[in-house]
């Protein structure tokens, strides 16, 4: 008889599975961390590490420096030879495929020398500099001796360099800066040495009841504003800020997008891990892992929110299509089906359980045909059902709470009809607007802003945005014709729920806005 063979993991060996035969090669997004290790484990290596983890990229290490900290402060450095540097950078770059390096703790001068050297042989999609001089606590991380370094060599190759107050200060010979209007001068000045973006941390910004970071990308300046977490657990804040943009331009984001959700994650896990306590001194280190109290699918999404999915948003409306005779997860089926390519859940007069019902079936349904599925108004629901994210009007919960209470990863969708709306929609960490209505509706007796206060809107949102209001085959054309970048799409109820066949509605309409 035939000996077959077990393996312990209980698969069928490799060459007789054609499964396994055809299984696609798969790469995920990768980070080169270049830094210091904290044996505290708050900062430096170990927080890039966490922090590339918790956004799904991998990290790889080249380690710079071994250093005795904990939440008191540096006890210790023990610098290594830049030999050895190069030889880590010469493992990891000539074998693994690097997509972003990031750097950290950089402490002489022949350190940075070999990493330009080994940057120019190994070229990478982007280069995060992080200049790391003088430790929270106040212990100096990098002497005087690093920064002719700095200047002359790896900030003309950075894509993006992220100092904190005093390291802004150091960069430009110890100019002091205490406003945020001191923070605009600076970063355009360091824009001068040469990297392609600078963001001027305002974490120690003096009398300041929020977090202000200042970007400047050669042309614009944004200041990015969250709340200040009142929290002792700020020690690697900056290590943290910038892996996670490391790791979301590996995964293909824009700058200024990566630099925002970057801001988001600190906030988000300064907020969860506020009370944590590790360690008897001043600074205390915060979880990264906030993701994992909620392990889901969308956990695993490389791209959080792609704005073209606005293109033909379902909203739906029970009334109506009870009217009709079907049931909302029916209504789901056809509108997706028909190539609707966003749905919300638009149920006002329905019990939480049932809601809860509905929705689970629904985000089956739009699971499988790669639709995001975003409830309107309940973040509870949101979150007990693992949605996609959530639709909040004016009057609903603050988009900046939504945020903190949703996390990171979650779409979050605000109704704006003002100028004003949008761009606090954009600073409470919004991913779209939908901004109506633009023509009268019978589901939202409304002031309505026609096609040109849909333009002004869309002309100072910073965000994507989708029309809505009495939208449907006679006028969608019209809007998505108006001419401005931004606006991503239409969005619709009565148009594709307040009729008898949802299939060949969605159908048509996508066909006129396509
Ligand atoms: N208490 C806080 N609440 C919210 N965000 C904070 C807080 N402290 C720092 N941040 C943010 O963390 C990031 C790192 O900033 P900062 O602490 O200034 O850098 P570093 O750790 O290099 O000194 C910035 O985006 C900053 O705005
Ligand atoms: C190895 C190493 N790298 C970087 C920092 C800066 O982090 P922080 O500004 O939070 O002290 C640090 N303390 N240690």
């Amino acid at each position: 008889m035939a000996k077959v063979e077990v393996l312990c993991c209980g698969q069928v060996p490799f060459r007789n599975n054609p499964k396994t035969m055809m299984t696609q090669p798969s790469k995920i997004p990768h980070v080169l961390s270049v830094a210091g290790s904290d044996s505290g484990a708050g900062a430096g290596i170990q927080a890039d590490l966490k922090a590339c983890a918790s956004r799904h990229v991998y990290c790889s290490t080249v380690i710079t420096a071994v250093t005795a900290q904990n939440t008191v402060g540096v006890q210790g450095v023990h610098i290594l030879h830049e030999h050895f540097v190069a030889q880590q950078l010469n493992s990891v770059l000539s074998d693994m495929h690097v997509d972003v390096v990031k750097t950290g703790m950089l402490p002489s001068l022949g350190i940075v020398k070999v990493l330009c050297q080994n940057l120019r042989k190994f070229p990478v999609k982007a280069l995060v500099v992080d200049p790391v001089m003088i430790s929270t606590s106040g212990d100096v991380l990098a002497g005087s001796s690093v920064l002719a370094g700095f200047r002359e060599e790896l900030l003309p190759m950075a894509d993006i360099v992220t100092p904190n107050l005093k390291e802004a200060s150091v960069l430009l010979g110890d100019v002091p800066l205490k406003s945020v209007s001191d923070m605009r001068a600076a970063a355009k000045l360091i824009h001068d040495l040469g990297p392609r973006n600078v963001l001027v941390k305002g974490g120690d910004l003096p009398n300041s009841l929020d977090a202000i970071d200042v970007f400047f990308n050669g042309e614009e300046f944004y200041e990015l504003c969250s709340s200040r977490v009142n929290t002792r657990n700020t020690h690697g804040t900056g290590c943290t800020l910038a892996s996670c943009i490391a790791a979301e331009l590996a995964k293909g984001s824009s700058m200024l997008s990566a630099v925002k959700t970057a801001k988001q994650f600190i906030k988000a896990a300064l907020d969860y891990s506020k009370d944590l306590v590790i360690g008897n001194g001043a600074q205390g280190p915060f979880d990264h892992f906030l993701a994992l109290k909620n392990v889901n699918q969308s956990a695993y999404r490389q791209n959080r929110f792609n704005p073209d999915t606005l293109l033909l948003y379902a909203v739906t409306d029970s009334t109506m299509n009870r009217k009709w005779g079907r049931s909302i997860a029916e209504a789901v089926k056809a509108a997706v089906e028909g190539g609707a390519t966003i749905v919300q859940l638009r149920e006002k007069d329905i019990e939480t359980r049932d809601f809860l019902d509905v929705a689970k079936v629904c985000l089956k349904i739009c699971r499988s045909h790669r639709v995001p599925l975003l409830i309107n108004d309940r973040i509870d629901v949101t979150l007990a059902c693992d949605a996609d994210g959530v639709h909040i009007g004016q009057s609903d919960m603050p988009a900046s709470l939504a945020r903190t209470l949703l996390g990171p990863e979650k779409i979050i969708g605000v109704s704006c009809k003002t100028p004003e709306q949008a761009e606090q929609a954009w600073v409470d960490g919004a991913d779209y607007i939908g901004c109506g209505g633009v023509y009268p509706t019978n589901t939202k007796a409304n002031r309505t802003i026609g096609l040109d206060g849909l333009k002004d809107v869309c002309q100072v949102s910073k965000l994507p945005v989708v029309a809505i209001g009495g939208i449907g085959l006679s006028n969608a054309r019209a809007i998505m014709e108006i001419g401005v970048p931004n606006l991503k799409g239409v969005a619709v109820v009565s148009a594709l729920f307040d009729r008898e066949c949802v299939l060949t509605e969605t159908k048509n309409l996508l066909a006129v806005i396509s």
